[in-house]
């Protein structure tokens, strides 16, 4: 039997995702000034093992390297995150032109590579000056971002095609405003709906800079974890709909459809405001893409201790689960696909992040580190993707979650995503088997699977 052609259409663009604080390094360098993740990486106990974004992977000295190992794979695109407080150390106001220097030197460096730049102006490290005023708690947000966004729009829309808002701003509140895992360490069922609404009034609000100024592409990027019911029972049936509107909807609807589902009310109580109806012009505004982050799907039941949701995630028998404790579950890929065409319409899609965490022993072959799990989740999800365009989902590019191991926030360095492993004690950059077949994946335009 003929093996199935995973050949992808024409003009399919790959590439590869990192973030600013999770790879920069330097991150006080040139006049930059602090973000809230410095702050966070620098008080006792909010790290795992102690690790700080101080270093990284040292990209801010070592970029043209690193275009260097992109263009080794391939990649048609590079999808990176913009430190705000790089560009403008107090949010707002004064531009850095040392930051601004950076990120125009690393685009050109792309160009000069034929890879093109995909910029993410907020990918989590707000400038600690604007936490200081209130952060994403500030209606005034919404302006200092828009501000912000038409500073990098007026000095890099002439060389970066796509941009993106905001970078899953599911995991800022659920993680940084509401059980305070992540920066800025807040801990407030009143206080995460209020951030959520300003991100996505702030997204908008940039969006319509863009509209004013831009000549390309903008998106916003949610992340989309699709959720399955434990049972047929009514209690995790409920469950299983609360958890999907917390996650999936609570950003993708006030952004795409100006409204929010039902569900936030029930969930949050008496802490879910009852939000201006003009903000909904705000925060709904037509968008040349949405990117998705897929990493795993949940299988929830109904949790009445598990607050604010009261589901819980099930872990499933004799399933893979990779060091982030998440299922190899590539079905959920194209089910996501689906359901958000079925739900938002026929919008053009990117995932924008996909990959996974395996511990890899340090076996290195002819300068390659065997990552065999690793490389079965790209084979799995890229066949996933192929079944979601094959039921009409317009979906238009791919980047791998991420070119480099790097920081993974709060669990440090020992998470690692990478195509390429970094040995951070020397900075030296190895490539994994996953970065071979990605190469070869590429090269073939997936008919290599
Ligand atoms: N964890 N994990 C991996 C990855 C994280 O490193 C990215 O910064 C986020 O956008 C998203 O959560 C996904």
């Amino acid at each position: 039997m003929s093996r199935p052609s995973f050949r992808f259409p024409d003009g399919f663009h790959w590439g590869a995702a990192t973030s600013a604080y999770q790879i920069e390094g330097s991150p006080l360098a040139d006049g930059a000034g602090p973000s809230i993740w410095q702050r966070f990486a620098h008080t006792p106990g909010m790290m795992a093992n102690g690790d700080t974004g101080d270093v990284a992977c040292d990209h801010y000295r070592r970029y043209r390297e690193d275009v260097q190992l992109m263009k080794a794979l391939g990649l048609h695109g590079y999808r990176f995150s913009i430190n705000w407080a790089r560009v403008l150390p107090e949010g707002t106001g004064r531009v850095n032109p040392k930051g601004l220097d950076f990120y125009s030197r690393l685009v050109d460096e792309l160009l000069e590579h034929g890879i093109a730049p995909n910029a993410t102006l907020f990918h989590w490290d707000l400038p600690a000056a604007l936490d200081d005023r209130g952060g994403w708690l500030n209606r005034d947000i919404a302006h200092w971002f828009a501000e912000y966004a038409e500073v990098m729009f007026k000095a890099l829309d002439d060389r970066v095609p796509r941009w993106s808002t905001l970078n899953e701003p599911w995991v800022v509140t659920d993680g940084g405003y509401l059980h305070g895992a992540l920066a800025p360490g807040h801990r407030s069922k009143y206080e995460a709906p209020l951030a959520a609404h300003n991100l996505m009034r702030a997204s908008g609000a940039g969006i319509q800079a863009y509209r004013a100024h831009g000549r390309h592409e903008i998106g916003v990027v949610f992340n989309i974890e699709p959720k399955y019911p434990h049972s047929d029972r009514a209690e995790d049936v409920a469950a299983t709909r609360r958890a999907h509107a917390y996650m999936n909807q609570q950003f993708a609807d006030p952004a795409l459809l100006g409204s929010y589902p039902p569900e936030l009310k029930e969930i949050f109580g008496d802490a879910w405001p009852d939000f201006p109806a003009d903000d909904f012009k705000l925060t709904k505004q037509k968008v040349d893409f949405v990117g998705i982050n897929y990493y795993t799907r949940a299988v929830v039941k109904h949790d009445p201790n598990q607050y604010p949701l009261q589901a819980t995630p099930v872990r499933q028998p004799n399933r893979t689960y990779t060091e982030t404790g998440w299922e190899v579950f590539e079905q959920g890929l194209t089910d996501t696909l689906t359901w958000f065409k079925q739900r938002y319409g026929d919008i053009p899609l990117y995932i924008t992040e996909n990959g996974s965490a395996f511990y890899d022993p340090p076996v290195v072959e002819n300068g390659v580190l065997d990552d065999p799990l690793r490389t079965s989740y790209l084979r799995k999800h890229l066949g996933a993707l192929h079944k979601a365009i094959a039921a009409g989902v317009n979906l238009k590019g791919y980047y791998a979650w991420s070119l480099l191991d790097n920081l993974e926030w709060s669990l440090g360095f020992s998470k690692r995503f990478g195509l390429y492993h970094v040995d951070f004690a020397t900075q030296q950059r190895t490539p994994k088997a996953t970065a071979k077949l990605y190469a070869q994946v590429i090269a073939s335009n997936g008919s290599v699977l």
